[in-house]
């Protein structure tokens, strides 16, 4: 785990770690890099070198580390940090031969690592017997030396650890490094702490990130032992940071184990776990790079933290239903009932009095309410709906007035908002009112009278500024009669009343109602026909309906005729029985027997009377085309029609009385 101190500032700190003879060589050059790097002179080899370049990682005392031969190989082995290798050139050992042939004509080279080919070539070029020997370990090096001791040698070149041998042997000792292979190894030195640091930088970043989270983070390398770590989740391991590093986290904690998502591949999200008592929703995900899977991270985050956002989410959303869409302008209908309606409630929107609006179910008692709403000075506000008729008494009480945390078993955490307070400085629309039972009529009536509401369970109240409307499809009067409800209430709500007509009271809307629907529905079910010429024949039947549920069912029948003519891709072949079959209710008005299209029967044979069997004014008549009409009638009484356009059917027309005028 790199250290977690703060991002390196100044020169970059590099640590030489060398050996007594390479670093009395390296002192001039320590000495010129000293204005671009602060330098740590270090002299140790192998397990020594190793422990003090920990000791300098762990304390975050170096960016890179230089160092020659075997110690260069032995850190570069056992380091998590980078080392630049002061290599031995072919020249450096050139140089070092020609020193020694001037003191003896056979020379011992010692080396790390490998011996040189090469050099068999330079010892004729230089007249010098040359016996070359690699080593490994300090052992090693110390074996190869005595052979060469034993056999005469007395001039040995190679590393640091040999000279000191020769030294100690009293034998000469020749450095082979030159001091520009050593400048090379700093230059390289240099290099690589400028992109430790950059890179220490980013790590910096990350782990701040890291550090900052809620979640508790844990990331492991691919043999699932620990990386990084946050103290969330070291709080929640309940160990040290020194105890965690490198461990196997499933060695620790098998819940937590990541082998399985390292062993698969398989990234997890949303996964529920219980862990340490609580409860989690936990993310196993893979750390890649160059595409390659190099370890895994796991993120828990806090069951109750997400139960809550999920709960704000909620209100969120609750609170965009809490809009009202519709405006006067979204009213159908300029029937003349309409048209009062809609003044009226023009006049009551200019005020902030409380509404009573009565009319049949499905008349649009809530498209006014929210229509008054966004014409009032509270548009733009809360416009909080209930039917109070859909809530069981106990429900409706907390639906409305909320409830405060612990209010009754099984009462949510924190308490619960009520539609009172929701559609604070809004309107809040009340339909049924008459089932709204007798003990809330009560305390609706003290809200409209004191203007604050009581939480269940609260202990003071909440002042509310909160216009109500309120709506009923029964007469309140015969309610208050028969002891259903509150006149008091009564009083209260209906100050300013709103009066709306059943569609059956205004027929004259039903064109102006339907064909936007029928056309938009027809449209949906990817249809071309136009509602108007479509539903031109019907439209009597449809205007002579009762119409029980208003303009809620003819929203239903409009969505139904126009799956039904859908089917058809020209209005011309749509057949006189269309509609029969599946708007039964259309036809069986007044009890007219067989359902049979009778009303259209009775229309044609009316419009043939009126244009005195003149059928290209009867079609005129009737909305439609000759040929349409003339299938109608074929229809009707197909036998006359086809053959003798004059007779059956049309002739019992034009015989009550409408000259029918077969070559027109
Ligand atoms: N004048 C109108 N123009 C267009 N659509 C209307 C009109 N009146 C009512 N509607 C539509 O009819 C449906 C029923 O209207 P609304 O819910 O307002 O009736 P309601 O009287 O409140 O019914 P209920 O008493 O059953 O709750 C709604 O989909 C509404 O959009």
């Amino acid at each position: 785990m790199p250290p977690l101190s703060s991002p390196p500032s100044g020169l970059p700190r590099l640590c030489f770690v060398s050996y007594r003879h390479i670093r009395e060589l390296a002192m001039p050059v320590v000495a010129e890099y000293a204005q671009r790097a602060r330098i740590e002179v270090v002299d140790a080899t192998f397990g020594d070198a190793l422990a003090v370049a920990q000791d300098r990682v762990e304390r975050g005392m170096a960016d890179a580390f230089v160092s020659a031969g075997s110690n260069a190989a032995t850190l570069r082995a056992g380091l998590q940090a980078p080392v630049a290798t002061i290599h031995l050139g072919g020249f450096d050992l050139l140089q070092a031969l020609i020193r020694a042939r001037r003191v003896a004509d056979r020379v011992g080279v010692v080396m790390y690592g490998q011996t040189i080919p090469e050099l068999d070539d330079v010892k004729d070029l230089l007249n010098i017997g040359i016996s070359q020997h690699a080593y490994r370990t300090p052992d090693d090096a110390r074996r190869r030396f005595e052979t060469l001791r034993k056999e005469g040698y007395e001039v040995i070149v190679g590393s640091s650890l040999v000279v000191e041998l020769a030294e100690q042997a009293g034998l000469r000792g020749l450095l082979a490094y030159s001091l520009a292979s050593i400048r090379k190894g700093f230059d390289d030195a240099l290099e690589l702490a400028r992109v430790a640091r950059l890179e220490a930088g980013r790590y910096e970043q990350l782990h701040s990130v890291l550090h900052n989270l809620q979640e508790a983070v844990v990331a492991v390398d691919r043999e699932d032992r620990i990386i990084a770590i946050n103290p969330p989740m070291r709080q929640l391991l309940g160990k040290p940071d020194a105890l965690l590093r490198r461990q196997t986290l499933g060695d620790l904690e098998p819940a937590l184990s990541l082998r399985a998502t390292l062993a698969s591949g398989r990234q997890e999200r949303a996964i529920a776990l219980r862990f340490g008592q609580r409860d989690w929703v936990v993310d196993r995900t893979l750390i890649r790079e160059h595409g390659d899977i190099v370890g895994a991270a796991l993120t828990l985050h806090d069951a109750s933290a997400i139960q809550a956002a999920d709960a704000s989410l909620r209100i969120l959303q609750r609170r965009q239903q809490h809009t009202a869409r519709h405006t006067f302008a979204s009213l159908a209908g300029r029937s003349q009932a309409m048209r009062t309606a809609v003044a009226t409630a023009h006049r009551y929107a200019r005020t902030d009095l409380g509404v009573l609006i009565t009319g049949e179910s499905g008349v649009g008692k809530e498209l006014f309410a929210q229509a008054i709403h966004n014409e009032s000075r509270r548009a733009g506000r809360p416009f909080v709906a209930v039917n109070c008729a859909s809530f069981p008494e106990s429900l409706l009480e907390s639906e409305l007035f909320g409830y405060e945390e612990g209010a009754f078993t099984g009462s949510r955490r924190g308490g619960k908002c009520g539609l009172f307070e929701a559609a604070h400085t809004g309107t809040l629309f009340l339909d049924e009112i008459g089932d709204m039972p007798m003990p809330l009529q009560t305390r609706l009536l003290r809200v409209l009278q004191e203007r604050e509401i009581m939480r269940l369970g609260a202990t003071a109240p909440l002042p509310i500024d909160v216009r109500v409307i309120a709506a009923t499809h029964q007469p309140l009067e015969s309610l208050i009669e028969q002891g259903r409800f509150r006149r008091d209430l009564y009083y209260r709500l209906n100050i300013l009343r709103l009066a709306l007509p059943a569609l059956r009271e205004r027929r004259d809307d039903i064109p102006a109602l339907i064909l936007p629907m029928a056309d938009r529905c027809l449209k949906r079910l990817g249809s071309s026909l136009d509602a108007a010429t479509a539903l031109g024949p019907w439209m009597d039947a449809l205007r002579s309906y009762h119409w029980p549920g208003n303009v809620r069912e003819l929203e239903n029948l409009a969505e139904r005729i126009a799956v039904t003519l859908a089917q058809y891709a020209d209005a011309r072949d749509i057949p006189l029985d269309a509609l029969v079959h599946d708007c039964p209710e259309l036809f069986n008005a007044g009890g007219a027997g067989p359902a049979a299209g009778r009303p259209l029967e009775q229309r044609v044979r009316a419009a043939l009377a009126q244009a005195g069997g003149r059928r290209a004014e009867a079609a005129r008549l009737l909305g439609v085309s000759r040929s349409t009409l003339w299938r109608w009638l074929a229809e009707l009484d197909p036998g006359a029609a086809q053959a003798h356009p004059h007779h059956g059917f049309l002739q019992g027309q034009a015989g009550r009385g409408a000259a029918i005028n077969g070559n027109e």
